[in-house]
């Protein structure tokens, strides 16, 4: 392994461990108080009471995810979605009106296999066809 593979495993393994802390601080921090559910559509709804407003306050939420913040949540949470052991890419697309037109991942397209991939980087034989370069 060189020098130039020695960054790119670290840097994919530091957004990876960024991904999953920002992930768990989204999702699991107030186990007890939040929920999902697959509602009939099939889509995740999480729903929960993450902080503790007194309940006669009708004051609406502070400290809410920013517009930006959310788009870039979905983004390294799609990233986690990828086989690739070197590189998780994650991309949410948005207009500039603020709706998601997109949301994706390196991936396989949808209905290929990903299961025969040589996912190496390097063939130990010099033969490309070992490696997921084309
Ligand atoms: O803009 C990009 C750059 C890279 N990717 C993907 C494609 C591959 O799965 C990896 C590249 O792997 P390396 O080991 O860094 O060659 O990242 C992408 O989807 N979009």
């Amino acid at each position: 392994m060189n020098s130039r593979d020695v960054a790119l495993v670290s840097t994919a393994t530091f957004i990876g461990a960024l991904a999953s802390a920002f992930a768990y601080h989204l999702f699991s921090s107030s186990p007890k108080k939040q929920s999902s559910r697959i509602d009939s559509s099939g889509n995740c709804v999480v729903s929960g009471n993450r902080s503790s407003q007194d309940p006669y306050d009708s004051s609406k939420r502070k400290g809410y995810l920013s517009w930006d913040d959310y788009f870039m949540a979905i983004a390294f949470l799609s990233a986690e979605r990828s086989k690739d052991p070197n590189r998780q890419v994650g991309a949410c697309l948005v207009s500039q009106n603020g709706i998601i037109l997109g949301i994706g991942y390196n991936g396989f397209p949808r209905g290929c296999s990903d299961d025969k991939l040589p996912w190496a980087k390097k063939s130990k034989y010099g033969d490309p066809l070992e490696t997921k370069y084309p």
